[in-house]
């Protein structure tokens, strides 16, 4: 193994407080910030994303359940953040670690400009030698524009800065073929090669958490199917045992493994396949799926049969066969309005539908790119 790798480490509430009472789990977080601290002494580049904001909140204000409203939860995460942020200080400071807060919401991602920014933050923050710790912004975080869990808010912050792997610590060692708390003989799987065999496996990932979590399994497969697909290695594992990650970092079996897919070498391409959040859907003929697919072409108006949402040019779009499925996603060089009066046209009869000259492709090529499995 290289001595100097990128870790993204995510934790969850529900590893990082007790339960019932909500109170931080002390112990569990100092063993975290020592193995951090040490994996940052033996040159690791280490970033950490922590959940908690919103259940240490709840606990300081004697609440007893996670909060529904926006500007509760809002005002709960503001009261919480401070807080987990001064025992993180504490405890790093112990260890003469220096660390960071870095608080993201999605349109710091969606934005071109706002990506490289935060991308070049990040990339100083590991050349100090510094932990950053990162969680969504959830005191002014708008709903259209949420990361929504902390499992997604980590995998887009390893694709952004090229990770080598990440780690998702949770309150189960590893993913099982169903919620091991309901079903006793569900099946411990340790290494999945592509997330889609998932399906095949009809491994069964519940749709909601734990009493503090937010999205369970289902928002940890998509964090891995996002990472793995930017060529990052993902485990799911143990949070109450920090030093696995060591141990994993050694080569031992611990956790569920997903394998890295071939990543994209193009970084703008990275950002248009993890970053963005697609504002549309359009569905393509057999022949455009096939020329996208297959010859790796840009997608004309001809090939588009039927569009969903409201978009405007340079948006992203996902593009899609008759049956829904995305096979790719990209920037679109129309808007919703214009895209309803061309697409099965030719791009010859383009001008004289919409009385000006539009682009040649409805999104092209360099702005495009595949979806894989
Ligand atoms: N197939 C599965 N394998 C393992 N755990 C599962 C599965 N399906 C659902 N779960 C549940 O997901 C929970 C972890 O999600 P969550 O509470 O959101 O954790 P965190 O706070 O770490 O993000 C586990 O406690 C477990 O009950
Ligand atoms: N940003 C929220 C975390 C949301 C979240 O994803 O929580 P979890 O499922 O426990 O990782 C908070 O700090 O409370």
């Amino acid at each position: 193994m290289p001595s100097s790798q990128t870790l993204v480490v995510k934790i969850g509430t529900s590893s990082l407080t007790q339960t019932p009472s909500g109170h931080l789990a002390l112990s569990t977080i100092a063993s975290l910030v020592e193995t951090l601290s040490s994996l940052r002494q033996q040159g690791h580049r280490v970033i950490l994303v922590s959940s908690g904001a919103v259940g240490v909140g709840c606990a300081r204000l004697g609440l007893t359940e996670r909060p529904r409203s926006i500007s509760m939860k809002q005002a709960v995460a503001a009261v919480g953040q401070g807080r987990l942020m001064r025992v993180y200080d504490d405890l790093f400071t112990t260890l003469g670690q220096p660390i960071a807060q870095v608080l993201l919401t999605r349109s710091d991602l969606v934005q071109r400009s706002r990506y490289v920014n935060s991308y070049r933050t990040f990339r100083q923050l590991l050349q100090l030698g510094v932990i950053p710790i990162v969680n969504e912004n959830d005191t002014v975080a708008v709903d259209e524009l949420k990361f929504g869990d902390n499992d997604t808010l980590s995998a887009q912050v390893a694709s952004l800065v090229n990770a080598d792997w990440l780690f998702l610590l949770t309150d189960v060692d590893r993913l099982y073929s169903a919620d091991p708390r309901s079903n006793p003989d569900a099946r411990p799987i340790s290494l999945v090669d592509k997330v889609a065999q998932l399906a095949e496996l009809q491994v069964e990932v519940g749709d909601r958490g734990t009493h503090w979590g937010t999205g369970g399994m289902v928002t940890k497969i998509e964090a891995a199917r996002i990472a793995t697909t930017a060529g990052i290695r993902t485990v799911i594992t143990d949070g109450k045992t920090p030093p696995n990650l060591t141990r994993i970092l050694q080569g031992e079996d611990l956790g569920t493994h997903f394998a890295p897919q071939p990543p994209l070498a193009n970084a703008r391409k990275r950002w248009i396949a993890h970053g963005l959040v697609p504002a549309g859907r359009l569905y393509l003929d057999e022949g455009a799926v096939k020329a996208i697919v297959q010859a790796g072409r840009s997608l004309l108006a001809a090939g588009i049969t039927e569009l969903e949402g409201e978009f405007q040019p340079q948006d992203a779009v996902q593009l899609c066969d008759r049956t829904g499925k995305e096979i790719a996603r990209g920037l679109v060089n129309y808007s919703h309005n214009e895209l309803q009066k061309i697409r099965g046209k030719r791009s010859d009869q383009i001008a004289a539908i919409l009385g000006y000259e539009g682009a040649e492709t409805v999104v092209h090529r360099d702005n495009l790119v595949l979806s894989l499995a």
